[in-house]
């Protein structure tokens, strides 16, 4: 009997082999997927471009089975390809990410690793209750802390916020809309004094999915904004950023004890 192959997705159980992966690296673009499939690891197989949602299967040099698979940006798209992934097999998953830093102690180019997330995300209220916790597995964070100390990456360690909105949600002002909410002026100062480290988009529903599903969810984001400073990405170290957060995340994933 063959399984089946995945609307969004667009691969299933059939297309692995049979030892399959049950850890997955989950970058929000699909180029990145790609970067980490061709850079990172080895025997490398394209599963899947459907609707930009590149999917790589392939080997870490240990020999351990992963993937290399893409959300696309915000939890509604997350929610899709994670509640596939599961149906797969997938049993970790490493988001790998971007993000804007709301702290002025964590500069352009070095990651966040999230331990949690104040999720300000609609699609978990489909998923969960609002209260419900939005924590990553602690055995993956310490893992991504400890591949980041040994890398010797400069790595901050604790609550992201989650929102659905690039402008809106993380007060951008610098945008196409004149009338941002007055319930939005000051939420980022306010998510400052509360100790949250970033924001990006995808975190919370994940962690909660991970919370419901039972799945290990963790996170680590390469910081290419600084929000104290300026609403803009500094593009001269997105590169780095970027590499800082797939470097930790492929070394944790080896060294996952799983
Ligand atoms: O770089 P990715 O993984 O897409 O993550 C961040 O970048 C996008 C916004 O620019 C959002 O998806 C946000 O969470
Ligand atoms: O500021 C930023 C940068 C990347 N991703 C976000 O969601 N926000």
């Amino acid at each position: 009997m063959t399984s089946k192959r995945f609307y969004h997705i667009g691969f299933g159980q059939d297309d692995l082999d049979s030892s399959p992966p049950t850890i997955a690296l989950l970058s929000g673009d699909p180029e990145r997927s790609r970067f980490i499939a061709q850079t990172h690891l080895q025997d490398v197989r394209l599963l899947s471009e459907n609707r930009g949602l590149n999917s790589y299967v392939g080997y870490l040099p240990n020999g351990r089975p992963i993937l290399s698979a893409t959300s696309g940006m915000g939890a509604p798209s997350l929610s899709i390809v994670v509640n596939e992934l599961v149906q797969v097999g997938i049993q970790q998953i490493i988001r790998i990410g971007t993000c804007g830093s709301i702290q002025p102690y964590v500069p352009v180019g070095s990651i966040v690793i999230s331990s949690a997330a104040l999720c300000r995300q609609g699609a978990a209220n489909d998923i969960a209750p609002v209260e419900y916790p939005a924590a990553a597995d602690p055995f993956l964070t310490v893992a991504l802390a400890q591949a980041a100390r040994k890398l010797q990456i400069e790595h901050y360690i604790g609550i992201t916020a989650s929102v659905d909105t690039f402008y809106e949600g993380q007060e951008r002002t610098d945008s196409a809309n004149p009338n941002l909410m007055r319930s939005l002026y000051g939420i980022t100062e306010e998510y400052q004094r509360l100790n949250v480290l970033n924001y990006e988009m995808e975190c919370g529903t994940l962690f909660k999915m991970a919370g419901v599903y039972q799945f290990a969810a963790s996170a680590v984001c390469g910081v290419v904004a600084q929000r104290s400073v300026a609403e803009e990405i500094v593009l001269s170290q997105k590169e780095i950023a970027i590499n800082n957060a797939i470097a930790t995340a492929v070394h944790a994933a080896a060294n996952f004890e799983l």
